[in-house]
């Protein structure tokens, strides 16, 4: 399931990101932190590590793992990682999957929090490959774009202006995307129905299976 969710971080932290990236933050070549294939088709500049970074991490992570949709749709255990990535004019990235373990940690997730509009940028849309549609997607400034870390995905070369997103790896409670999504669907389904009287009888049942579900799938 390939999800995009909208308002993903509150619009001061947006505000703070965006600015402390042009002031403060230093960035550099993006094919330091790539393994040998990803070397060869990376071509961004990612923030320093630095402890102004760190405390934008911190928050980053603490509002995502908060959000209701990411919990329902990654069942997230902890961040992994993040990459705070700037694509100047030319910059692209080439078509790659994300190493399977990070930080000693497996990513079952990956997403990208775009943090610009996408009026102040040509080219850069992400595509995850798919074999029956390619889909490009360019969302707006706090959006983000959520997705199984085993696809192949790619970033296009942008053309002109500046595209800045953060990049981070979920690692789920969930391994499996089959059985994340029936638990997503299941959330949804128990959120529509919870305050009809008519269901009133149904509901425990549903509350039920979901947790009977996560019992039989859930690891630590
Ligand atoms: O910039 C993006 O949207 C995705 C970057 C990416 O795929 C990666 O860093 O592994
Ligand atoms: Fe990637």
């Amino acid at each position: 399931m390939i999800l995009p969710i909208g308002n993903a971080i509150s619009p001061a932290l947006l505000q703070e990101i965006t600015s402390k990236s042009q002031q403060e933050l230093e960035f550099a070549d993006g094919r330091k932190t790539a393994g040998w294939h990803a070397r060869q088709v990376k071509n961004n500049r990612q923030a320093s590590n630095s402890p102004a970074l760190n405390a934008v991490f911190e928050q980053v992570s603490k509002a995502l793992l908060a959000h209701e949709l990411v919990q329902a749709a990654a069942r997230p255990r902890h961040i992994v990682s993040l990459i705070l990535s700037r694509y100047g004019k030319g910059m692209s990235y080439g078509s790659h999957v994300d190493d399977a373990m990070m930080n000693g940690a497996r990513t079952d997730l990956s997403f990208t929090l775009f943090l610009n509009e996408p009026a102040e940028y040509e080219g850069g849309e992400l595509i995850i490959d798919d074999p029956a549609a390619e889909r490009p997607f360019k969302l707006s400034a706090g959006s983000m774009l959520l997705y199984p870390s085993n696809t192949l995905h790619r970033v296009k070369e942008v053309s002109s202006g500046e595209r800045l997103v953060i990049v981070g790896w979920i690692r789920s409670l969930i391994r499996d995307p089959g059985q994340r999504e029936v638990l997503f669907d299941l959330d949804r389904t128990i959120a529509a129905i919870r305050n009809k009287p008519e269901s009133a009888e149904l509901l425990p049942l549903l509350l039920k299976s979901r947790s009977n579900l996560m019992r039989m799938w859930m690891e630590d």
